[in-house]
């Protein structure tokens, strides 16, 4: 199993990423694991509890279980991947079903912050845009789909996420492979994943 690990600030277009990648490879050859779905299970907190944990922050993710679901992925098992929902902050209670592929994408944030998940990676990539096209893209995609205003992806922003950007995510382009420049489409960047990802397969 080939395990890749793509990581990069919010909004950078992780997702998109992914996508692009899928789109033209074997249907069923490739598995995807969302760092979003390890968010913790805070079903003991309150609505308004549960509103103002700093979601930027390594402690807001489950790595054990996140980890542990990789590992049985490797060992050719499959997975419960939980579903979250960013409209009641909290995991939902139902889970995917995630089959062991040729080769597992795992994206998030703050994936390669936790040293022995990052050292489970075969290729790291950081996908960089900046930060000001970060938040554009953020406000209208948490508006748009998400369930936020405009207060609130502003008072996140600048509350936890700046920071948390700051302290936690970008420094991980160190430890990055491969970092695809994201401002605008970059189909060439994709091309060549995808070819290293169809020689494996
Ligand atoms: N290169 C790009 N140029 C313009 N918009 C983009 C680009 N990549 C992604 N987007 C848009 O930005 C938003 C956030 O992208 P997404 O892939 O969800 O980011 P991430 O998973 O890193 O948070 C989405 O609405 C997506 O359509
Ligand atoms: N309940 C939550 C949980 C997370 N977030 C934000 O999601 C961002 C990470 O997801 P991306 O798809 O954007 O990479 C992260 O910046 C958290 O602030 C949230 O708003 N609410």
């Amino acid at each position: 199993m080939l395990i890749i690990g793509i990581a990069g600030g919010t909004g950078c277009g992780k997702t998109t990423v992914v996508n692009q990648i899928l789109n033209e490879l074997p249907e069923g050859e490739v598995g995807i694991i969302s760092q979003d779905s390890y968010y913790k299970d805070t079903s003991h907190l309150s609505y308004n509890e549960r509103v103002a944990i700093n979601f930027d922050h390594p402690q807001s993710i489950d790595f054990d279980l996140l980890e542990t679901h990789l590992k049985m992925l490797r060992a050719g098992q499959a997975v419960d991947q939980p579903v979250y929902s960013f409209v009641k902050h909290n995991r939902t209670g139902d889970v995917i079903v995630t089959q062991p592929r040729k080769v597992m994408i795992v994206e998030g944030i703050l994936i390669l912050t936790h040293p022995s998940l990052r050292d489970m990676f075969d290729i790291k990539i950081f996908v960089h845009a900046d930060s000001d096209e970060r938040l554009i893209r953020r406000l209208k995609r948490d508006i748009a789909e998400r369930g936020r205003d405009l207060d609130e992806v502003l008072s996140r922003y600048q509350n936890t996420l700046k920071p948390m950007h700051n302290q936690f995510i970008e420094p991980m382009k160190e430890f990055a492979d491969i970092i695809i420049p994201n401002n605008k489409y970059n189909t060439v960047a994709i091309d060549i994943v995808r070819t290293i990802i169809n020689n494996r397969l």
